[in-house]
């Protein structure tokens, strides 16, 4: 495979996307997707190789791995709808979000078997997964350092019976060969997980020797500390894409209601059985959680899990709106600001 040239198939072009293009653009423009993001230009990929591009007007935001089509002038006419975003909190702050990946296929949860592993962060990293809507894997890393790695992969297992749980040491290449599956053409990867759990061990295993070549050098930033700069998106000699932006490790829950429902749907839908509809499911009379709890079948950890995990993404969420709702007010206020100045100098 040529990987300085890939087709877009080859860079994760579906027919979701085809869909959203007609005959005319499709002999006019170009399409491509982008790989990297700059205050000044946006960097995408297409069957021609790469091609600097001047930003969209800031009102249409374009991400890594989007989409866009583009013009003989290196100008950016649209970018297609995705097929799924990841977005965080900007950090240090609490009220904006920034858009951090788009079009993932498969995201891989990373989380290590030794003091680090917890039900709790697994459970957080599948609820910003499902929120993104993108298909989660489970890779629980540093097996050799861990002797009832079994055991765990059981507990993870019963987070979700559908989800696809791997454990693995690493640093063999035998294990690694087990998520290669997931390296095919047009299939786009990303990593989640917290500092020190092998992610960039996995990253360089998966993307070999092309990786060094493509200048994923650990170099030293303005503060004294170690950072890998390469580009956030490439394609893998043995197929697929790999995104990995730094911006990824870093996510927090941010206004995602509808991820966190899903990750602990029978909980929702235990919540459907309780007498009373506000039910706090802590000692209310017919308290279906309550009852599953006492029975059994739900444990009190995920239970407190849920609700964690849902306070606080109310209280982002509710950050965030409150933001945009200021932010409409400020603008109406310069508006009409405006307005009345416009009003004044054509009265005089
Ligand atoms: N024994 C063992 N060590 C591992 C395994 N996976 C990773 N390590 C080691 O753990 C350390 C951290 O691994 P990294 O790949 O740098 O972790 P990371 O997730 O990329 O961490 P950040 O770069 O901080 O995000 C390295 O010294 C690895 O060699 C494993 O499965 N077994
Ligand atoms: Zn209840």
């Amino acid at each position: 495979m040529n990987h300085l040239t890939p087709t877009l198939q080859q860079l994760g072009w579906k027919p979701f996307f085809q869909q959203q293009v007609n005959l005319e653009e499709l002999s006019n423009l170009s399409i491509g997707r982008v790989v990297e993001q700059h205050r000044d230009r946006i960097v995408v990929v297409s069957p021609k190789g790469q091609s600097s591009l001047r930003p969209m007007p800031f009102d249409q935001s374009v991400c890594v791995g989007d989409w866009v089509l583009f013009d003989d002038t290196l100008r950016i006419c649209r970018s297609l709808e995705r097929q799924s975003i990841f977005k965080r909190k900007a950090p240090g702050t609490k009220v904006s979000e920034q858009l951090i990946a788009a079009n993932i296929d498969t995201v891989m949860i990373v989380c290590s078997l030794n003091h680090d592993f917890s039900l709790n962060r697994i459970e957080r990293y599948l609820a910003i997964a499902r929120e993104a809507m993108v298909e989660p894997v489970i890779i629980l890393t540093k097996a050799d350092l861990c002797e009832d790695a079994d055991i765990k992969r059981l507990q993870v297992q019963e987070l979700d019976p559908t989800l696809v749980v791997y454990t693995i040491n690493t640093l063999d290449n035998n294990d690694i060969k087990q998520l290669e599956s997931y390296c095919f053409d047009g299939n786009t990867l990303a990593f989640l997980g917290s500092s020190g759990v092998g992610k960039s061990t996995l990253v360089n295993a998966l993307v070999g020797y092309e990786f060094h070549q493509t200048g994923g050098v650990r170099e030293e930033d303005s503060k004294g500390r170690h950072t890998t700069t390469h580009r956030a998106l490439k394609v893998l000699p043995q197929g697929g894409i790999l995104m990995d932006t730094p911006g990824m490790r870093e996510l927090q829950l941010s206004r995602c209601e509808q991820g966190v429902n899903q990750t602990f749907s029978e909980i929702t839908e235990l919540a459907d059985k309780c007498r009373f509809s506000d039910c706090t499911h802590r000692s209310e009379p017919g308290c279906a959680i309550q009852q599953a709890i006492k029975g059994g079948l739900l444990s009190e950890r995920r239970l407190l899990n849920y609700q964690k995990l849902k306070r606080e993404q109310a209280l982002n969420g509710a950050s965030l709106a409150g933001k945009r709702a200021k932010d409409k007010a400020l603008g109406k206020l310069i508006n009409s600001t405006q307005n009345a100045s416009r009003r004044y100098k054509k009265g005089h």
